[in-house]
């Protein structure tokens, strides 16, 4: 008899949770499901996206056991995976994280940054607290995390969990790879095989072949050079709005800088900050577009969905951008040996660059965990940006473990968006009033 899988999606009032709840029923062929629960500790905004589901579930597949909770002991006893995508603080903070800086003339944005390192400060406790949750109830299961930000988060996880079972992962590059396969004419980028090297929110490809070893950056870099990774379709409807469109045209003027490699998105806030901070309006940012739109939408979906009783025609969608997610669980429960970017300790798979640093490459998962694909020695200039970046996300993590001002004052410092030490300084010091409630007090 094939096993059947037990999930628990921690954050289950997140936007996300609808659309990866019924992507998982999409492809119960290749991984049956026996249970589905959610778990948040905000009770309210969890209750409204888990009886919308729990309608769905009825409808759809009667046979999966539901059960949503804020109770810790119910939601992670018996459980194969975790699948963890919280957001301590929610929007309100995210819209905090954006403004502050901007405050300064300086990035504010959800994961990269001072609002990203202030997302970090406030993530490392959650998903530490889940992560020990699962170990506590279900010792055998594995977490696969994709809350941001993901770089703070997986060296956090790193350094204070080193042997748990948890696996740090990232869509950015699932979607451009699918913009990438697009240019050059492929149904999906699973007919690509990539060479990817660098920190989360913060990486190059350096090589993409189609199945047959053909070499597919020659078309990329021409559609790179006119048009960064505008005009291509990735088949995900999340982003519409004009802050995203604009994301992904610049992404030309990033590839100017090494016409060798094709850059991840996010690079754009490192290199190009000025031209960020121009183009931001600082009373409306990009939490509030989500706020207006994602948010708006999926809780008005789901407020439909409870009224009528039923979700014919409620809206819900499965969220096929998130099918790495199932990718990834299939991975461990099946030993499919698939290759995926992962968030994992270096150890020497980027031949030049620190041992310890948490770096997002090409990784092959199978039941016992990943394997790192070795992807070389990385240029001068990437080099640089990346121990750059990757000292601010160390000591940010340092700032947390110890609870000192001075390592959060010199990460903040350190990043390539911020001037000077002195606007770090005011920055840290609004960051740390608006995070009161959130960070371990600094001294
Ligand atoms: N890694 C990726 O590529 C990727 C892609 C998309 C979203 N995300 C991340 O997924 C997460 C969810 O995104 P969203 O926009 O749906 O957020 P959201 O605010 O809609 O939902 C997050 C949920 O987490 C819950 N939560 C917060 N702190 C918690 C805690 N300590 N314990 C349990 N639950 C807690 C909140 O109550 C909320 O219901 C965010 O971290 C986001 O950045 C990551
Ligand atoms: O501004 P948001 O909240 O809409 O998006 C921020 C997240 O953007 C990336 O995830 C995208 C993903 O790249 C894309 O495929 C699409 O499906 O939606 C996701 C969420 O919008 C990034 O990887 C995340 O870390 C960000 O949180
Ligand atoms: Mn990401």
């Amino acid at each position: 008899m094939e096993k059947k899988y037990s999930v628990v999606i921690a954050g289950g009032g997140s936007t996300f949770t609808p659309g990866i709840c019924l992507l998982l029923l999409d492809h119960m062929d290749r991984f049956p499901i026996r249970k589905i629960k959610f778990y948040d500790n905000f009770a309210e905004r969890q209750e409204t996206i888990a009886k919308a589901c729990e309608i769905y579930l009825k409808e759809n597949a009667p046979e999966v056991e539901f059960a949503y909770t804020t109770n810790p002991e119910e939601a992670f006893t018996d459980v194969d995976f975790v699948m963890c995508h919280i957001r301590v603080g929610l929007y309100a903070m995210r819209e905090k994280d954006e403004k502050i800086p901007m405050k300064y003339n300086v990035v504010g944005q959800e994961t990269c940054g001072p609002g990203g390192i202030a997302y970090g400060m406030r993530s490392i406790g959650g998903v530490i607290e889940i992560l020990d949750y699962m170990e506590k109830y279900s010792p055998n299961a594995w977490m696969l995390n994709y809350s941001n930000p993901a770089a703070i988060v997986a060296e956090a996880t790193r350094r204070l969990r080193p042997n748990s079972k948890i696996l740090n992962i990232c869509d950015m590059p699932i979607d451009l790879e699918e913009k990438m396969a697009n240019m050059v004419g492929l149904k999906s980028r699973k007919e690509m095989s990539v060479g990817y090297y660098g920190l989360n929110h913060f990486g190059w490809w350096h090589k993409i072949e189609d199945k047959d070893g053909n070499d597919l950056m020659p078309e990329i870099k021409k559609h790179m050079a006119a048009n960064g990774f505008a005009d291509a379709l990735s088949g995900t409807n999340q982003h519409v709005e004009q802050s995203w469109i604009e994301t992904f045209a610049k992404a030309k003027d990033i590839y100017a800088l090494d016409p060798e490699t094709i850059p991840n998105t996010y690079l754009k806030y490192y290199l190009y900050p000025d031209y960020v901070v121009e183009h931001t309006d600082p009373n409306h940012t990009r939490a509030n577009e989500v706020m207006e739109h994602r948010e708006k939408n999926v809780f008005t979906a789901c407020r439909n969905i409870i009224e009528k009783g039923t979700a014919v025609d409620g809206g819900f969608e499965p969220d096929a951008h998130a099918e790495y997610i199932v990718d990834l669980a299939c991975a461990i429960a099946k030993n499919t040996k698939e290759k995926m970017l992962l968030i994992v300790p270096n150890e020497g798979a980027i031949e030049n660059f620190d041992r310890s640093a948490m770096v997002e490459i090409p990784c092959i998962v199978g039941s016992n965990g990943y394997e790192r694909i070795c992807q070389g020695s990385i240029p001068q200039f990437q080099k640089g940006l990346m121990e750059q970046q990757v000292s601010v996300e160390k000591l940010v993590v340092d700032a947390w473990i110890t609870g000192s001002y001075q390592k959060l004052w010199q990460a903040i410092t350190l990043s390539k968006t911020v001037p000077s030490a002195r606007i770090a300084k005011l920055i840290l010091d609004d960051l740390i009033e608006a995070n009161k409630e959130f960070w371990p007090e600094l001294k």
